[in-house]
């Protein structure tokens, strides 16, 4: 089983305009609406490939009693522990013109000492039956900044890899505790180590205390620098499409190649495939199958003749 965390778990509305222009009323012409929140795409992604997913984090009020009955018929076990204060919900508007995704994303419930200590310890079982976890997203309020390096300790005493993909402060002191695996975007890179050149960045955060580095960026696919090697991973052409969710995606394919032992050339191509595949899907969480097939043999991986 793979565990994923998202601890400020989100109702996703996507609406859909013919255009997107400040200043001006919007007709949405589509509107969907799907549990989300990094882990829970994630999770989504790992069952598609054939691996038991359990979701734990936090759902409360009645925007998670609606995300708990969306994600009742999916094949992923719902593990979320209760908070009194209400989920989030998340909204992108994609612009049918241009294809662009512009997010908006509220904080999230504010969440009580009693219902962390709850939460952790559900974690700590969980992890009894884990082969690997993923710590995604952003922190609710109330919840300590360090959060994310205490859950990758006690999954580092529990011996159970822990992939962590989040942003700012909580990255910071999250790759402190030295997960296995880090996946920052291009933006959360740079903001973590004050570096845009994506090479020297990733490096900089295996020195900070990832043992691993897997980099999303963007159009130009992954490159990791692991203490194996370092590696980029492109796909054959930029895609147009609606990114949202593409590097949850990627973390899917990075973790379920993993506890398939898959080597690293492989764990990036799946990833990459998988990531492209996301542009294709209307929503996060979702990949079209059928590109994710051809894009596994067209993804080029290329060894980078530089030490990690
Ligand atoms: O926790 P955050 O960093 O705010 O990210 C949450 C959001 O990201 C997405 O997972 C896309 O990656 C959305 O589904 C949305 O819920």
């Amino acid at each position: 089983m793979i565990l994923t965390v998202t601890l400020n778990t989100a109702l996703d509305l996507t609406y859909t305009v013919p255009a997107l222009a400040p200043h001006t009323a919007h007709r949405v012409t589509d509107v969907a609406e799907r549990p989300g929140g990094k882990g829970v795409n994630v999770a989504r992604v790992l069952a598609a490939l054939g691996h038991e997913a359990v979701v734990t984090g936090f759902a409360g009020g009645p925007t998670g009693a609606v995300l708990r009955d969306l994600l009742a018929p999916l094949p992923v076990r719902d593990a979320l522990v209760p908070s009194s204060d209400a989920t989030r919900r998340t909204v992108a508007v994609v612009d049918t013109a241009t294809g662009d995704a512009t997010q908006f994303s509220e904080p999230g419930p504010v969440v009580t000492p009693a219902e962390w200590a709850a939460f952790v310890g559900t974690y700590e079982e969980l992890l009894g039956g884990a082969e690997a976890v993923a710590l995604c997203g952003s922190l609710p309020r109330g919840i300590h900044v360090g959060a994310y390096g205490e859950l990758v300790r006690r999954a580092r005493r529990a011996g159970v890899p822990a992939l962590l993909d989040t942003s700012g402060e909580p990255l910071r002191r999250g790759i402190a505790a030295r997960p296995d695996l880090v996946k920052p975007n291009a933006d959360e890179l740079a903001a973590l180590t004050g570096s845009r050149e994506p090479l020297r960045a990733a490096r900089d955060a295996r020195r900070r205390g990832a043992h691993a580095v897997v980099a999303s960026l963007g159009p130009d696919g992954l490159l990791a620098v692991t203490p194996d090697g370092t590696w980029s991973a492109a796909p054959p052409a930029p895609v147009a499409g609606n990114p949202t969710g593409a590097g949850d995606s990627a973390v899917a394919g990075l973790l379920s190649a993993l506890v398939e032992g898959v080597p690293w050339p492989g764990r990036l191509a799946r990833a990459a495939a998988l990531a492209t595949a996301t542009v294709y899907a209307p929503a996060a969480g979702e990949f079209d199958a059928a590109r994710y097939g051809e894009l596994l043999d067209l993804v080029t991986v290329t060894e980078e003749a530089t030490a990690a």
